[in-house]
């Protein structure tokens, strides 16, 4: 089967995740799940990797998140839970990974898009890309705990108006909210990067460890236990469901 994600390793000492689905706009499938996780462990027992840089392929989406069309099956509060929850924990895996992350937002990032984008430490886009917490509109939330990350990282006000108005913002604006940190041309991430890269790896993970305590003694990873178990309610709804047939309609 061929493999979702493309791996590359710098010998400057960062890793590029590449979200191989172009063709789905790089939406996030099972497969994709599997393969995110098992590189994760990899890279953090990885000594050459000092740095993890999560993007997309192709020109059009970094990612546009769970897939529909896979994730229609999923009716029930108890079957969404089972989805939900295995890419809930494998964001994070992602947030209190032992080095630092960066996403460059090299396109549309959608939905547990931004949630994954928003587990990364940094998020540096591309100018003029499409980026929203669009579950809202869909008659769900959040589903991989994405809102309880974006809570410990912008100020709250910022965070609820991003959530709750479940628009589409321009990378400018969420540079306004505080959600991206630079906005850049096609490699221009590379300077924020070596910036950090040319400290040693024990300088970068004894950053990240404090900010992992934080969250650890904060309960975070049970906030967003709590947030994936609201959106498993909504899923079930017939708001959600007609949402999705809309969608995939609008495809054919
Ligand atoms: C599972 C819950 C999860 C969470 O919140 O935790 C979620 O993420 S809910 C899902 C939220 N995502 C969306 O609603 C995004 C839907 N997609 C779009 O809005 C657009 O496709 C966009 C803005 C990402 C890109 O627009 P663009 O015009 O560039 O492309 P197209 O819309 O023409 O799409 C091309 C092609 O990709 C397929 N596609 C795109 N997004 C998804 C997706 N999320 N799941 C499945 N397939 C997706 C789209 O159907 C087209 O396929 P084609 O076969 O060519 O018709």
């Amino acid at each position: 089967m061929n493999r979702v994600i493309k791996v590359e390793k710098d010998l400057r000492g960062f890793m590029k995740v590449i979200f191989n689905r172009p063709e789905k706009r790089n939406a996030v499938n099972y497969q994709l799940m599997d393969e995110l996780e098992s590189i994760l462990a990899e890279a953090a027992r990885d000594d050459e990797v000092k740095m993890l840089v999560l993007t997309g392929a192709g020109t059009k989406a970094f990612c546009s998140g769970g897939d529909l069309s896979e994730f229609q099956d999923l009716y029930t509060e108890e079957e969404a839970f089972t989805m939900l929850s295995r890419m809930g924990e494998i964001l994070y895996t992602l947030a209190v990974f032992p080095k630092p992350t960066l996403a460059y937002i090299n396109g549309s990032a959608i939905g547990g898009g931004c949630e994954i984008a928003t587990a990364c430490d940094f998020r540096l886009a591309k100018s003029g890309v499409k980026l929203g917490f669009v579950q809202g509109t869909l008659g769900i939330t959040t589903g991989w705990g994405g809102a309880s990350i974006l809570l410990e990282k912008i100020p709250g006000q910022k965070a609820l108006k991003l959530l709750m108005d479940a628009s589409i913002h321009k990378a400018e604006e969420a540079q306004g909210f505080g959600f991206v940190d630079e906005i850049v041309g096609e490699e221009g991430w590379e300077g924020f990067a070596e910036k950090l890269l040319r400290h040693e790896t024990g300088v970068l993970a004894a950053y990240k460890k404090v900010l992992v305590n934080k969250w650890q003694a904060s309960g975070l990873k049970g906030r967003m236990e709590a947030e994936i178990h609201e959106c498993a309610k909504l899923w079930a709804s017939d708001a959600h469901h007609a949402a999705v047939r809309r969608f995939l309609s609008m495809k054919k």
